[in-house]
C-alpha cells in the first residue's frame, strides 16, 4: 500500500481530476469517526462541507453498511448518491432482490429471537436491524474474544446460510449473493456514464471494492495494513478531512468541461499544496 499523500498518491489523485469520475466513501470510520454508540456517529462540520463543496463539483457519493433511513439524516443531502446496506440499497437492483433480502432478513431476525437472543443479551451482544441486512455488534462487551465468537457462532446457525462480513466490533448477516459495495459502485459508475473512481473506506466490507479487478477505480484505506486489497491508505480517519479539501482544491482548478479529458499539457493549473 502507498501513502496517498505520496508523490505518487497525489499524481493518482490529478490523474483521477482530469477525468469524469465518481468520489465515493465508507461512513463510519471514513467520513466518521467510530463511537461506542452506533447512534452518535457524525460526520464533523469541516468534513460535511467538505463534502458538500466536492458533491457541487463532481458525482459523489457515499456507500455504507448502514440503513438508508439511518445514513440520509447523517448525510444531510451533502451528497447526491446514497448507497446502503454493504450495497444492496440505494441502487437500481430490481426490488425483487430487495425484496427477497427483506423476507430473508426477517426469518433471520425471528431465529434470533427467543432463547438464541437471550443467549446474545447475556452476552451483552446488541442486534441492529437494518431490514435488508442484520448486524450484531459487540462493542463494549466485557469479553469480546468470546463475544465476538457467540456472535459468529449464532449467525452461522441461520437458515438460510448468510454471507457473514466481520467488522469493527461487528458480525454482519448479509443475505448471500446479493450485491456488496462492489457491485454498487460499479452500478453506480455505469448509471453516471463516469469513467473512474475513488473509493475510500476502512473495513472489511470495503474490501468488495479494493478487490474489484478494475484498474479504472482508485482505492484507499484509513489506517495501513497488510493483506487489505486497497492501493493507497491514509494514516487515519482525521486525514479524510484534509483529502476532501485536497480534492475541493483540485477540482476547482479543473478547466471547463469542454477541455476535460484533453492531454494533461494544455491544462493552465498544476496541483495544489496538500498540506
Ligand atoms: O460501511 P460503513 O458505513 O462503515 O458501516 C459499517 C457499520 O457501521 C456501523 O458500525 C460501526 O460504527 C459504529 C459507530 O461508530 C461502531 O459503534 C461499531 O462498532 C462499528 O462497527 C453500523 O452500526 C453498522 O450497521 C455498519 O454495518
Amino acid at each position: 500500500m502507498i501513502d496517498l499523500f505520496s508523490d505518487s498518491g497525489l499524481a493518482r489523485l490529478e490523474a483521477l481530476s482530469r477525468t469524469e469520475s465518481l468520489y465515493a466513501f465508507d461512513f463510519d470510520g471514513t467520513l466518521a469517526e467510530i463511537v461506542r454508540e452506533r447512534d452518535r456517529a457524525q460526520v464533523t462540520p469541516q468534513v460535511r462541507r467538505a463534502l458538500h463543496e466536492l458533491g457541487r463539483l463532481a458525482p459523489t457519493a457515499v456507500v455504507s453498511g448502514r440503513a438508508l433511513e439511518d445514513l440520509e439524516p447523517r448525510i444531510e443531502g451533502a451528497v447526491s448518491y446514497l448507497i446502503g446496506n454493504h450495497g444492496l440499497e440505494g441502487t437500481q437492483e430490481e426490488a425483487e432482490v430487495r425484496n427477497q433480502a427483506q423476507a430473508v432478513s426477517r426469518s433471520w431476525r425471528e431465529q434470533l429471537g427467543g432463547s438464541a437472543g437471550a443467549k446474545l443479551h447475556d452476552e451483552g451482544i446488541t442486534l441492529e436491524d437494518k431490514t435488508y441486512s442484520l448486524t450484531l455488534h459487540y462493542r463494549g462487551t466485557r469479553n469480546s474474544t468470546r463475544a465476538k465468537r457467540k456472535a459468529k457462532e449464532a449467525l452461522s446457525r441461520l437458515t438460510p446460510a448468510p454471507r457473514i462480513i466481520l467488522g469493527k466490533a461487528v458480525v454482519n448477516a448479509v443475505p448471500a449473493g446479493s450485491p456488496h459495495k462492489g457491485a454498487a459502485i460499479r452500478s453506480l459508475m455505469r448509471r453516471l456514464n463516469v469513467t473512474t473512481a475513488l473509493y475510500v473506506g476502512d473495513d472489511v466490507t470495503d474490501e468488495d471494492v479494493f478487490a474489484l479487478p478494475d484498474a479504472r477505480i482508485v482505492t484507499v484505506r484509513i489506517g495501513r495494513k497488510r493483506g487489505s486489497r486497497a492501493q493507497f491508505y491514509l494514516t487515519d480517519q482525521g486525514q479524510v478531512a484534509r483529502l476532501l479539501d485536497y480534492l475541493v482544491k483540485l477540482l476547482s482548478m479543473r478547466p471547463p468541461p469542454h477541455t476535460i479529458g484533453e492531454p494533461p499539457g494544455i491544462m493552465t493549473a498544476g496541483r495544489p499544496a496538500a498540506r
